[in-house]
């Protein structure tokens, strides 16, 4: 505790006239641009997945359909086009649950185009149209098989029967009048072979999107690019109307450098789940995907209600927000640290939050409906515990901030409000019966 004797007092911020004004940008050399993504080469969508993919995680619960609902209006919030419901034929709950969201998405006159999956199994797919007829608006079919050699050996399939049963199935459901994607399961280790005949077959029956998918998260961004130009080379060549869409998984934390390769080489939509919920370790984080698509400047929609998204996903599905998850995590935007808290509190001091924003956070808080905290703890200074005492209209004299440090210092971990409280309480009182 004596080396806390050795600390210098924080010097008050100098201030610096105009400096509010200065943007943001003329003060960050960005080396970013100096090999920048190349940009999409055409307009994309995206498609959430959190109540199809996101509840087959095994940690998450079942959302109720008032949940469902509400999660469906901050899809459209965000910016988000496409919604897949689930599985009809997974139990009567879940038919029912889609049936009920079509009404809403109809009744609420959303733009959010409604989407369900089913294998390539016709009872699947009359489930699928018991649901457009009952909720009375238009399904896209997500039909799927698993593609690759593997899952072929594990089930006992040949390739013979996933074209036979792809074609049979595709052609009933376009003759049905549903929107078909076709979706390969494992796409990211099938062979050229393989894919060259389902896709064929697919497009041939009238399938119109070809999702890519990573099912056990295996691609890395140099596979995920050349997976979809090889696709997309395959669509023209069938002089098909065909577009492509990726999904990804995390399983070797890869799942976003993916999916903004997938882009960037050309995929027509993406699929993601809020919080990176799904089978296994999860899909790519739909709330992480857009705040970098906003920051890459590809993505223009207001973002403001994203964290509120992402909330509604973690109270929906019972997941906890992890605490250094992007954004949303209870750490994303606070900091304990002296040096960083001093800094930071000398930029509030000169220009505004908008200029603080960017000093330690690459994630302007303020621009995705958050802001920045000062905690105090064991690795502060008296900056930390200056500004805290300030910001709750305390008093904040030397010999007070030098108590409460030197006690935080002793602690394992951040005190909590009432307990700082309880210390300035108990330096007051002391300091009232001295006097
Ligand atoms: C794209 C993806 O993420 S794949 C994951 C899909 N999601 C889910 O599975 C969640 C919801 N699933 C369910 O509710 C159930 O698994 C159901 C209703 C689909 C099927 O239940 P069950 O009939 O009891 O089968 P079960 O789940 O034990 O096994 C799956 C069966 O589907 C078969 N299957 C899987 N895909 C296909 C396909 N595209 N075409 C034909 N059969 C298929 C499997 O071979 C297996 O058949 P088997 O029972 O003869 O071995």
């Amino acid at each position: 505790m004596s080396s806390l004797a050795l600390l210098p007092s924080q010097k008050p911020p100098e201030t610096r006239e105009g400096a509010a004004r200065v943007p943001p940008e003329s003060l960050i050399y960005d080396w970013n641009q100096v090999e920048a993504p190349p940009r999409p080469p055409q307009p994309f969508g995206l498609i959430d997945e959190t109540l199809r993919d996101g509840i087959q995680s095994p940690s998450a619960t079942n959302p109720s359909l008032e949940d469902k609902l509400e999660l469906i209006e901050l899809m459209q919030a965000i910016g988000v086009d496409a919604v897949n419901l689930g599985m009809p034929c997974a139990s009567p709950r879940a038919l029912a649950d889609v049936v009920a969201m079509s009404r809403h998405i109809q009744a609420r006159r959303l733009t959010l185009t409604p989407a369900v999956a089913a294998r390539t199994v016709l009872s699947d797919v009359e489930k699928v149209i018991d649901a457009v007829q009952q909720g009375g608006m238009p399904l896209t079919l997500y039909v799927f098989i698993g593609a690759s050699s593997l899952r072929q050996w594990a089930e006992g399939w040949s390739l013979d029967f996933l074209a036979s049963a792809s074609a049979h199935t595709i052609g009933f459901a376009v003759r049905e009048g549903l929107e078909v994607a076709f979706v390969t399961e494992d796409t990211s280790r099938s062979s050229p072979e393989i894919l060259d005949r389902l896709f064929r077959t697919a497009l041939g029956q009238g399938a119109r999107r070809l999702v890519l998918c990573d099912t056990v998260g295996h691609a890395t961004p140099a596979g995920a690019r050349a997976l979809v130009r090889w696709t997309r080379q395959l669509i023209a060549s069938t002089g098909c109307p065909g577009q492509v869409e990726w999904h990804g998984h995390n399983d070797r934390g890869l799942g976003l450098d993916n999916a903004l390769a997938a882009l960037s080489a050309g995929a027509d939509r993406l699929q993601a789940c809020g919080l990176g919920v799904g089978e296994r370790v999860g899909n790519t984080a739909m709330d992480v995907l857009l705040l970098n698509l906003k920051l890459l400047g590809w993505y223009t929609h207001d973002l403001s209600r994203l964290a509120d998204y992402t909330r509604k996903v973690s109270e929906a599905l019972r997941i906890p927000i992890p605490f250094n998850h992007p954004l949303s995590g209870e750490d994303a935007f606070r900091t304990g640290t002296g040096v960083h808290a001093a800094a930071l509190i000398k930029a509030l001091g000169r220009g505004g939050g908008r200029l603080a924003d960017h000093l330690y956070s690459s994630v302007p808080a303020q621009e995705f409906g958050r802001e920045q905290r000062i905690e105090v703890g064991f690795m502060s200074g008296l900056s930390n515990v200056r500004f805290w005492l300030q910001s709750r209209g305390l008093p904040s004299d030397e010999a007070l901030c030098q108590e409460v440090l030197c006690w935080a210092k002793e602690r394992d971990s951040l005190p909590r409000e009432e307990e700082i409280l309880q210390v300035v309480e108990t330096h007051r009182r002391r300091r009232q019966s001295a006097g």
